[in-house]
């Protein structure tokens, strides 16, 4: 049997983990491409869990069990080399990112449009991330060329959490979150200045949501107010005093008083574990009053807030709701919690009299969505004529973690009354079996705030494609959708802004850092409207002269592996053949051929896309091959693939990743002998998996926070349903219970690689976050 060691149980954060772990780690000789001696590596250096207590625990076979202090021993050489790789974790580390970009129509020439950049760049050392604004003109020329002329230098935003400029873009909205008690800072900035700034103490909320899924922030249209989503105030915490207990916060200094956490609230899960619930507000930019929405009440978790277009002179604000009447299950990559559009009455700044008495005689809150399911991510057109909305019905319908979605518009009554019998329409189905080459459905897709081209029905928008990311257009008025990044590109492709007709993007694949691209409509940007692409010289590409060559040595491709249980009982949609990226050296020998390292997601129903992954590219780097699958079961390869997993985890997807490997064997693109498992939660659950099953196959493994009994994970963790859905497949979704009976327990643990742990000899690094909600570490714990 393997030992155990136990390296480390220290408050590790995640930066510093992936430079320690990637720098100092040591050691499974048989798979180092480049020194005769033991190296270990990491999947994802970066946790996506909460996991600032962390436990780091190895599995070796080599009978040993070392001293605490690690590495021991070392030779000037072995240092030299680790202080190499460290560097190299460094360069590949700095690199930035392009997170957002806003642009800006010049006042004073037709022909320039004014960009802001948003620039991420991880700061290893104090593991923070660093955030700039970088600034370009994007010049027209006579000849219909374009060129950005980029600013010297990007301006650190210092505790800046996020920037909303204003529909006309003559004001910029700067929001920076509160440390601690202090209050949430609002900054209302003009071309040159800070016009107006505003302390909103935590008496009224907490810090603004940022999330990216709650979050929500909108300018009114005359730009006069601003509505966001923002943690509800703090309760007044009891006191205990030596008179007993005082129910009501005070502001008594006694020293012999003990101040209680208060009633137990339930939080969304992983991820949002202390947050409170979100809530709306409004605040008047000139007065610096700020009102909260009390008309939706907590039974409602709200988000994604808009303004409406009025109706009949009234201002209405548009967001979505999550209920929370019974357990709040977790949220985080969980879209199969039904949520649905509302609209309410945008408070008044006016007066307190007129605020009551236009309150008083109307419907409060309004469903805007009661037929469907699932709706999110609201957006108005530009004439106000339609409310477009993503859905995940497919997910809550089904109990799917996450799905195929659909898209869907609501005719807005620009008069009349405002009420639940709005109809809401198909745009974009959900797509259950896409013919070769033909558009998947969308997955994962967000809206730009202004996602619109210039005849007012289309939008722009990114969707997972098979393994890639596409850029596509959407006719709301047809429900026509086109890709229009180019349909012949294995590398990803993200929109960042319009600018006009024109889209402003990145672009990026395992090989190459991301890089923006215009793409300019080829005549009239009619639905068969061919996007030409042109490259933008951007500083953000200029990385060091190293990992740009080590980069430059490297290749991939999207392999199509054919399935092997093609005969047996399945949807077509789950016959046809499923994907992985192969990443490699261009000066690999057929003789000699690198180790591979076997790169798995979690969900299950995620997926690795082919865009730049610094911690992928700098395995590759080191002269690993890789191979990224996207088993059956992922996303952005229709409905019928995805739904085929649910009941048959540990046996379909295990069976998928087997094939894809011996794919890679065949076709000679790795050594047998070489091979390694990297995964995270569900990965880390096939990771096990694979070891177990297949214990002869690999010389290494990795799992982060893996499931590997869900017998146990299911009494903990914050999506229990998950537990039942995926073991039992579509009955899971009925017969889920809080309370598992010894048989649902039974069933956990035989599909679960605990199961197969007897076989287990594969040397294994764990990487367990002690914090984390959804997979809590016990199970890790135990499986080691
Ligand atoms: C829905 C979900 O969170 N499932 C987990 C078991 C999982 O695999 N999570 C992935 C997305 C992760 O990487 O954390």
């Amino acid at each position: 049997m393997p030992n155990l060691r136990l390296v480390h149980s220290l408050h590790f954060t995640s930066a510093t983990l992936s430079a320690t772990l990637y720098a100092n780690l040591i050691t499974f000789s048989s798979l180092s491409p480049f020194r005769k001696r033991k190296t270990f590596f990491l999947s994802r250096p970066i946790f996506n869990l909460s996991s600032s207590l962390s436990v780091l625990a190895v599995m070796d076979n080599t009978g040993g069990c070392r001293t605490k202090e690690m590495p021991v021993g070392l030779d000037a050489a072995t240092q030299e080399e680790y202080a190499s790789v460290s560097k190299l974790v460094q360069e590949f580390t700095d690199i930035p990112t392009i997170d957002k970009a806003w642009t800006f129509k010049s006042e004073t020439a037709d022909d320039v449009t004014h960009a802001m950049f948003l620039i991420g760049q991880p700061n290893l050392l104090s593991n923070k991330r660093r955030k700039s604004m970088l600034s370009s003109h994007i010049l027209q020329k006579s000849n219909n060329s374009i060129s950005f002329h980029w600013a010297p230098f990007p301006i650190e935003m210092t505790g800046v959490s996020a920037v909303v400029p204003s529909p006309s873009g003559s004001k910029l909205l700067i929001i920076r979150n509160p440390e601690g008690d202090s209050p949430t800072h609002f900054e209302i900035w003009g071309p040159s200045e800070v016009k107006n700034q505003f302390a909103i103490p935590r008496s009224i909320h907490g810090s603004v949501y940022l999330d990216g899924w709650f979050e929500g922030i909108s300018w009114n249209t005359d730009e006069t107010a601003i509505a966001y989503v923002a943690e509800e105030p703090d309760p007044p915490k009891p006191t205990f005093t030596g008179f007993g207990y005082k129910r009501e916060g005070t502001t008594d200094k006694d020293c012999g008083s003990w101040k209680g956490q208060g009633y137990w609230e339930e939080d969304w899960g992983e991820a949002y574990a202390g947050k409170r619930q979100p809530a709306l507000f409004v605040l008047d930019i000139h007065s610096g009053e700020v009102r909260t929405v009390t008309e939706v009440g907590r039974g409602l978790s709200v988000g994604q807030v808009v303004w409406a277009p009025s109706i009949d002179g009234h201002q209405y604000l548009v967001f979505v709701g999550w209920p929370s009447d019974s357990r709040k299950l977790g949220i985080k990559y969980c879209y199969n919690r039904p949520c649905a559009l509302y609209a309410v009455k945008a408070p008044s700044f006016k007066s307190e009299a007129s605020v009551t008495s236009s309150n008083a005689a109307e419907d409060l809150l309004i469903k805007l969505t009661q037929s469907i399911s699932s709706a999110f991510f609201p957006n108005f057109s530009p004439d106000g004529k339609f409310l477009v909305f993503l859905s995940a019905k497919s997910s809550v319908d089904s109990g799917a973690h996450s799905a195929t979605d659909s898209l869907h518009k609501i005719e807005w009554p620009s008069n009349g009354k405002l009420d639940s019998s709005l109809k809401v329409i198909d745009v974009v189905p959900v797509v259950m079996c896409p013919e070769d080459g033909c558009f998947p459905g969308l997955y994962h897709s967000k809206f730009l705030s202004k996602p619109w081209l210039s005849d007012g029905h289309t939008m722009v928008l990114s969707s997972v494609w098979g393994s890639t990311q596409a850029i596509l257009s959407v006719n709301v008025l047809s429900g026509q959708v086109s890709r229009i990044s180019p349909n012949d590109s294995n590398s990803s492709w993200d929109v960042l802004a319009l600018d006009g007709n024109n889209i402003i993007a990145i672009c990026s694949s395992p090989i190459e850092i991301a890089g923006i691209k215009y793409g300019v409509p080829a005549g009239n940007i009619s639905m068969d409207a061919k996007w030409n692409w042109l490259d933008v010289n951007s500083p953000t590409t200029k990385s060091s002269e190293k990992v740009l060559s080590l980069l430059a040595s490297l290749e991939f491709d999207i392999m199509k592996i054919p399935v092997r249980d093609a005969s047996e009982n399945l949807t077509k949609g789950a016959s046809k053949p499923f994907e992985a990226i192969y990443v490699s050296s261009k000066h690999q020998k057929p003789d000699s051929r690198d180790p591979l390292i076997v790169i798995l997601h979690g969900g299950p129903h995620a997926v690795l896309l082919s865009s730049f992954s610094k911690s992928h590219a700098f395995l590759s780097s080191l002269g690993y091959s890789l191979l990224i699958v996207n088993y059956r079961g992922s996303l952005g390869f229709g409905e019928e693939a995805l739904q085929s997993l649910p009941g048959k985890i540990g046996s379909q997807d295990v069976n998928d990743v087997l094939t894809a490997i011996d794919y890679a064997i065949d076709k000679g693109l790795a050594d047998p002998s070489k091979i390694a498992v990297v995964g995270g939660s569900h990965g880390g659950f096939l990771t096990t998996h694979l070891i177990g099953q297949a214990p002869d196959k690999f010389a290494a493994a990795v799992a982060r926070n893996p499931v590997c009994n869900i017998a146990l994970m299911v009494g903990t963790s914050d999506i229990p349903d998950w537990c039942f859905f995926e073991t039992y497949g579509h009955e899971g979704k009925s017969i889920f219970t809080e309370s598992p009976s010894a048989e649902h327990l039974a069933v956990f643990y035989s599909k679960s690689p605990i199961s197969h742990i007897s076989k287990v000899k594969t040397p294994t690094l764990f990487l367990l976050g002690a914090q984390d909600l959804r997979v809590p570490v016990s199970t890790g714990i135990q499986y080691v």
